[in-house]
């Protein structure tokens, strides 16, 4: 592509009410583990009784429980219009139920939402960042369709007391982690391997308990609040591996499996994807279950499921190349019910995840096939970000920044795609899940050596911040 298309920061400006953010999560920052009447969570039950990576946990991460007007005057700084952060559930309602309601826990959001809003900076709460509270896992958490009515009261007790001020709610962050990254293969909390039907069963849960709270915000609190309900979803985009049409197929097969798999219900059709449907019968029926692994939905709930969100949050790191290949010999799975096969570019820079690589125009790529596929969502791009190992002067994280954020505007100029914000992942370094403290993702750098958790903008804050200023934010 010529200069001219390929450095859209010197052709266009974003539209002047952009909303310009940085992402955090509750279990990543808070600490406070077990302070003022919290709950534990599956995460925390994960760190104490699993080996994160040197035996690292959330029991203090950033602090936030304490320190969260250090992290507002950080937003500050950035000069963001908007913070996007998760609520723990068990730190509302101790066991994940009205029996116990925990009002210091309460206080502590709207402390918190109030200092946000003390700086014209709006809050962006995410209902469920992968913390459920332990006492819903012991009755098998998300595969228990109970979890359906119990996620409905959890929310509806955030939008009574938080509502008359919190006008963006993100639902669930990345049903696919919470299904096949915490039941499919169990690498992260709650740890259970169910890879062949635990996967599709606590999807199919997820799915409806995000319907249940749409429809619920819908009747009971919009009129009066007139708020955005969303749900945050996360995609690779799936670059073929070759152009040759069986590999050109299964990365379309990959996007629909991955993103399909939420997006289709929601804000396509109202039903998963037909050819996940195809592929997981046959595979189901080779090996003799006498129905599909994959759950159906009734008639009645692709009525409920369809269009039943506000906006498309989406979070997007990377790209994959796929392949096919046909994986009909090995055991039944999410993942070999696909027939793919996934790789990187060795071209494409490294990070300090090994599943991260750079490679910008996979983000425009996808928001093309998002906006043609689901005919033009309200999309905000809820995470966005590369890890290191914490320089200071984090030049990769600002080149990341720079060109992301310049193929999101070319989305928006040259695509037609309804972009309305982007939330940087992360305001500052945080616990990472099964990695603890070791990839760093914040543009602000915390020494978790030091118990008052210092704060200090690394160079990136610099570049983060300047685009903001020239490019949307007035
Ligand atoms: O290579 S493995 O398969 O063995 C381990 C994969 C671990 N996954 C990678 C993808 N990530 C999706 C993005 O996850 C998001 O991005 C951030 C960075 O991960 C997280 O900190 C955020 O909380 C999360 O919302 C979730 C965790």
């Amino acid at each position: 592509e010529d200069l001219e298309e390929r450095d859209m920061f010197y052709k266009g400006l974003f539209p002047p009410n952009f909303a310009w953010g940085a992402a955090t999560s509750a279990y990543q920052i808070e600490g406070g583990w077990n302070e003022d009447g919290k709950g534990p969570s599956i995460w925390d039950d994960y760190s104490h009784e699993w080996k994160i990576t040197k035996n690292q946990t959330g029991d203090i991460a950033c602090d936030s429980y304490h320190r969260y007007k250090e992290d507002v005057q950080m937003l500050k700084k950035l000069g963001v219009s908007h913070y996007r952060f998760s609520i723990a559930w068990s730190r509302i309602m101790a066991d994940g139920t009205l029996n116990s309601l925990n009002k210091k826990g309460i206080d502590y959001y709207n402390n918190l939402i109030n200092e946000l809003l003390a700086y014209n900076i709006q809050p962006m709460v995410t209902l469920y960042h992968w913390d459920l509270p332990s006492a819903l896992q012991k009755t098998d958490g998300w595969k228990d369709p109970e979890i359906v009515d119990k996620f409905a009261k959890y929310a509806e007790v955030c939008f009574v007391n938080f509502g008359d001020r919190v006008k963006f709610w993100i639902t669930i962050n990345e049903p696919f982690v919470v299904s096949w990254l915490g039941h499919g293969i169990g690498i992260m909390a709650p740890g259970v391997k169910e890879p062949a039907i635990g996967v599709y069963n606590v999807t199919h849960n997820i799915i409806k308990s995000h319907v249940k709270v749409y429809h619920l915000y819908n009747e009971k609190f919009r009129s009066r609040q007139h708020g955005k309900v969303g749900i945050t979803l996360d995609c690779d985009w799936k670059e073929p591996l070759t152009y040759d049409a069986m590999d050109r197929y299964s990365a379309e097969r990959s996007l629909k499996f991955k993103l399909g798999w939420f997006a289709d219900p929601i804000f396509g059709q109202g039903d998963y994807p037909a050819v996940m449907k195809r592929f997981v019968a046959r595979k189901s029926e080779q090996q003799g279950y006498s129905n599909s692994r994959l759950p159906e939905f009734t008639d009645e709930e692709k009525k409920q499921n369809k269009g039943a969100a506000d906006f498309l949050g989406l979070n997007h790191y990377t790209t994959n190349l796929v392949g096919y290949k046909n994986r009909d010999n090995e055991n039944s799975s999410y993942e070999a019910d696909q027939d793919t096969v996934l790789s990187f570019d060795p071209c494409w820079n490294k990070s300090e995840s090994d599943w991260l690589r750079v490679n910008p125009w996979g983000i425009r790529k996808l928001l093309k096939w998002i906006k043609n596929r689901y005919r033009s969502p309200v999309i905000y791009v809820t995470e966005n970000g590369v890890s290191d190992d914490g320089q200071m002067d984090d030049v990769s994280r600002q080149r990341y920044y720079t060109k992301y954020i310049n193929e999101i505007l070319k989305s928006i100029k040259l695509d037609n795609v309804d972009v309305r914000g982007y939330m940087a992942w992360s305001l500052m370094d945080n616990f990472e899940w099964g990695s603890g403290f070791t990839q760093k993702f914040g543009l602000y750098h915390v020494d978790f050596d030091i118990d008052s958790r210092p704060r200090t903008p690394k160079a990136s804050t610099v570049t983060y911040s300047k685009i903001i200023k020239d490019n949307g934010f007035h």
